[in-house]
Order: structure tokens, then C-alpha cells, then sequence
């Protein structure tokens, strides 16, 4: 199986503001493409999906002083020219605009050949009218500084208690650029257009529930300005997973090795076990305590079971490590380590024993992670390729000083998979991998499904699986989280009810 690359297209690429604006000064300044230029562009892409998608006749656009107001009032223009009315609201005046912004302004009047136009210079005076279908938010974009304060806080509580579609320019008011963070109140969007490059904001905290569809507008900027950019977004659009071509000898197709389980904990690995082997693989190997092999020969028949240690050991211990890393260097593959180890300190002592000496590439998951965090240093290989698949409270454990960084998990992970060498696949919402070379990809669905018990083992046997396929690590991570969404897609559109973690097997 060919090793995929994770590289995203340019359309997937995650800006925070500072890269929006910097990308913006270049395109304008090095490429001579002006700033209205660009606006024309922005907001007249959006109007096309509109026009395409909606039947509008009379918007409501709710307007600040920069260039986010801009892209509304071209939007605007173009939807005059199709008989669709506007109401136009300053919630900072008209007199001092930004540039291309006035110029807009003076376009807009100048088109109105029917007084189709209305326009109110501030919020005191303005009076919905009595039909209108829509709303346009175009108060703050990317030049958001600080929280959101009086007039601009009413016209939001306004716009999010109207029942008509509320459409955002670039991002909802108020949702921060960077962060996903509310600052004070934000816009709920229908749709929001996103202009040159994604937000960030749209896709972290409280982005997702704000922004609706998000529905991408490619500006001219030219690919070699946005190569700072070290974010992506995650989705099927672009990866699609190739499937193992299986072997000829079954330990061809790749070989599995799992350590898990343990007295009163053998679901976990019974689940990863499954979820692994569903991939294809040619062989899952579960290494497991003699004590609890009896549960596993009556429920993973294509399972090939190694006890360790004596009938009377149900989780691993510290002297177990040697007959492990022997059974270990039988055979080329990956190993997971961790779901349902349980916290005993003599199997911390065996994680060490076993990790400090072993090669394979390996996922650590659950309470290999809970054994990882009890440990002053990462016992790894140098050369070896790990992958952590910890959720929110597990990297709040095994990053020091967490604490510091809790508003920013993506930073954290970031670091983290920086500084340690290891690829870190984080559950939540957004899911996030972080590569040892500082990229960060997010998932853009919704995860709660996958922290019910269970859901964890199920994902973590998936990665182990792509990884025995030869897959890299960040690959691996990438079809894992697909993989879930699929699953839970498919589930969705055949049951009524919740999906049990068995149904993402
Ligand atoms: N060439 C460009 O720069 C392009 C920009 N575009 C649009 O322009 C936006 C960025 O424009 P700007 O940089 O002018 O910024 P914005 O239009 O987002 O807002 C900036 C203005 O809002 C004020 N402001 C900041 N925080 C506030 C708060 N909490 N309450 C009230 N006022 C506040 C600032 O003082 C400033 O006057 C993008 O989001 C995008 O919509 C697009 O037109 C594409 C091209
Ligand atoms: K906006």
C-alpha cells in the first residue's frame, strides 16, 4: 500500500487574522490587485450562491465601519440588480468608512434607479421593514479587536431573534477570528461566506455552532503567499482512503499487535481488537495477561491470543516486558498499547519496560496514556513513530502546565507533537491531529457521538490498523476519524436511535 501524504488543498487551509490581513497587504501591494478589487470579488461570489440557492426579495444589512460592511453593501449591489430591495443599517455611521468601503457605499446609491434602497445611519432610528426575507451581517469580519458593546449587541440580539436566514460576511459578528471564541455575542448564522481562506474561528469553541453552512469564496491569492499557514481542515472532500490491497500471505496485508485489557477491563480490548481486524488486516494480535485469556477465546475467534505471565496475573506487570518485546519482534507490524490496561503501578512499570525498548510504530491510547502521564520522561525510541490519542482530560494530564493553555487546545497540541516528536490525534470537538512538524488538521463534525465508552477503543484500533498498513502517522490518524464519520453518517440515516460504539466497528 502506497504511503498518502496529508497535503490539503489550498481551499482547506485554516487563516487566523493576522495571516488574513497579511495575505490581503501582500496580494494588494506585490500583485497590484486593489483592495476593491477584491471586495468586488468577495462579496460578488456571494451573491451569486445566494441568487443560485435562494428566492430573496428585500434584505436587511446590518453594517460596521471596515471592509466586512463592504463585502455586504456589493452584496447588496448585485441583489439590486436582480429586484431583491435593501434596508441598510450603520451601527457606527457612514461618515467614516473605511475607503473601499465608502467607495461602495456611492455605488450602491448610485445604482438604485427604483428606490429600492433604504438607509438608516444608525441603530436608533431603524425600523425593520414590514417584508423582508433576510438578513446580512456585515458588521465585523477579521478586524474584530475587542468585545462586542452597544449598538452592535442590540443589533445582534436583533438579527438572532429574527426568524428570517441570517447570511455572515467572512465570519458571524462577534465569533473571534483566531479562537472560535464569543466575544460577549455573536451572529447566529445560516450561512456564513468565508473570503481568500477559511477562518480559524469557524471551526473552534463555539464556531461551529454559530457559523451554519460554511460556504468558501476563493479570492486571488496567489498559493505561494498562504505557505505560513500550518492548519487545515479535515475532510472527505480531499482524502480519500485507499483500501489495502490484501496479501498473498495473510501477514502481508499487515500485522496488528495490541496490548490491552485487563480483570473487569477486557471490553476495551475485545472493541479495538474487533475494529482493527474489520479493516482487513492480515493478522491482530492481542498480547495479553494469561489470567483474563479465557474471556478473549470465547468472544475474538479471529483474534491470535499470546498470554503472558501466570493464571493468576489479570493486568500486566513490570516483569512481563521481556516475554512481551520477544513475542513483539516476531513479526513486522504496528502495535496499540493502551485501552483497558488499567492503573496498576506495576503495569506503569511495564509501559516503561515495554516502550523504552520497542520500535513499532505504535498508538498509545487510554490508560497507556493515564501510564504515560505518570512517567517523568516519554519512554520512546528515538527513531520511533507514536501516535497519542488522548481526550480533553488525558492532555490535560500529560501536558505540564496545561492549565495555562486550557483556551487554547489547538496550541496545546501543537506544541505538544512539536516538542515531543509524536503525532497527537485529540478527541473533541474539533478532533485535532498535530504533527512533530507543527501542522494541525481539524475535524469539522460534530464528536460527541465517539465519548460514550467504548468509542475511544473502536477509533484507537482503526488507527493501529492504518498504521500496520504502512500508513504514516497523521495518514493513519486522518482515516480513523473519516472512518468514525462514516460510520456514524451511515448509522444515522438507517436508525432512529443513538449508535452503541460496537456500531462504529
Ligand atoms: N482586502 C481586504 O482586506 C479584504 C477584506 N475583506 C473583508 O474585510 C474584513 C476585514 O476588514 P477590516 O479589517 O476593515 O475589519 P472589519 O470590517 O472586520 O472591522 C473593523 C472595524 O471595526 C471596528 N471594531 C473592531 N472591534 C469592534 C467592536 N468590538 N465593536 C465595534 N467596532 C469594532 C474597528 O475599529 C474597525 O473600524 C474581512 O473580514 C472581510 O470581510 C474582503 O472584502 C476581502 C478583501
Ligand atoms: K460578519
Amino acid at each position: 500500500m502506497v504511503k498518502e501524504t496529508l497535503d490539503a488543498p489550498y481551499s482547506h487551509y485554516l487563516f487566523d487574522a493576522e495571516l488574513s490581513q497579511k495575505i490581503d497587504r501582500r496580494t494588494i501591494q506585490e500583485m497590484e490587485i486593489d483592495g476593491f478589487t477584491l471586495m468586488e470579488i468577495a462579496g460578488s461570489s456571494a451573491a451569486k450562491a445566494l441568487l443560485e440557492d435562494e428566492e430573496l426579495t428585500h434584505g436587511v444589512y446590518l453594517c460596521g465601519k471596515g471592509n466586512n460592511a463592504g463585502d455586504a453593501l456589493v452584496v447588496g449591489r448585485y441583489l439590486l440588480q436582480h429586484h431583491v430591495d435593501a434596508t441598510i443599517v450603520f451601527l457606527s455611521g457612514s461618515d467614516d468608512l473605511s475607503a473601499d468601503t465608502q467607495k461602495n457605499l456611492e455605488l450602491l446609491k448610485k445604482f438604485d434607479s427604483d428606490d429600492k434602497l433604504t438607509i438608516f445611519e444608525e441603530w436608533g432610528p431603524f425600523n425593520p421593514p414590514e417584508e423582508f426575507d433576510f438578513i446580512i451581517d456585515g458588521m465585523l469580519g477579521t478586524g474584530l479587536t475587542s468585545d462586542v458593546r452597544g449598538d452592535y449587541t442590540k443589533a445582534v440580539e436583533w438579527a438572532n431573534r429574527q426568524p428570517q436566514p441570517v447570511f455572515a460576511m467572512d465570519i458571524p459578528t462577534g465569533l473571534h477570528a483566531d479562537s472560535g471564541e464569543i466575544m460577549e455575542c455573536a451572529i447566529e448564522a445560516n450561512t456564513t461566506f468565508t473570503f481568500g481562506g477559511r477562518k480559524l474561528g469557524l471551526y473552534l469553541k463555539d464556531g461551529p455552532e454559530k457559523t451554519g453552512t460554511i460556504h468558501y469564496c476563493e479570492l486571488p491569492f496567489p498559493n505561494r503567499f498562504k505557505e505560513d499557514c500550518n492548519t487545515y481542515l479535515l475532510d472527505e472532500s480531499w482524502i480519500q482512503m485507499t483500501s489495502p490491497t490484501p496479501g498473498q500471505h495473510k501477514y502481508n496485508s499487515g500485522v496488528l499487535y495490541i496490548i490491552a485489557g485487563s480483570e473487569g477491563l477486557t471490553g476495551a480490548a475485545i472493541m479495538a481488537a474487533k475494529s482493527a481486524w474489520a479493516e482487513g488486516l492480515g493478522a491482530v494480535i492481542l498480547i495479553c495477561p494469561r489470567g483474563v485469556l479465557s474471556i478473549y477465546e470465547q468472544t475474538l475467534p479471529s483474534i491470535i491470543k499470546k498470554p503472558v505471565g501466570s493464571r493468576n496475573d489479570f493486568h500486566f506487570k513490570d516483569e512481563h516486558s521481556g516475554k512481551v518485546l520477544e513475542i513483539l519482534s516476531e513479526k513486522e507490524g504496528a502495535l496499540l498499547l493502551g485501552p483497558g490496561l488499567g492503573r496498576e503501578q506495576s503495569t506503569v512499570q511495564f509501559v516503561k519496560g515495554t516502550l523504552s525498548q520497542n520500535n513499532k510504530p505504535t498508538v498509545i491510547d487510554a490508560d497507556g496514556l493515564w501510564c504515560l502521564a505518570q512517567l517523568e520522561h516519554l519512554p520512546k525510541v528515538n527513531e520511533s513513530e507514536w501516535i497519542l490519542t488522548p481526550h480533553p482530560g488525558e492532555l490535560n494530564r500529560l501536558v505540564p502546565n496545561s492549565e495555562l493553555q486550557k483556551d487554547s487546545r489547538l496550541q496545546t497540541v501543537r506544541e505538544y507533537a512539536q516538542t515531543t516528536g509524536v503525532t497527537v490525534l485529540a478527541k473533541g470537538l474539533p478532533g485535532i491531529i498535530g504533527t512533530p512538524a507543527g501542522k494541525c488538521y481539524l475535524t469539522n463534525y460534530n464528536t460527541k457521538y465517539f465519548s460514550r465508552a467504548g468509542s475511544g477503543d473502536v477509533l484507537a484500533g482503526k488507527v493501529g490498523a492504518y498504521l500496520a498498513f504502512g500508513q504514516r502517522p497523521d495518514t493513519s490518524c486522518a482515516y480513523g476519524l473519516l472512518k468514525g464519520k462514516q460510520k456514524l453518517e451511515y448509522y444515522l440515516q438507517h436508525h432512529q436511535d443513538l449508535p452503541e460504539p460496537s456500531d462504529f466497528i
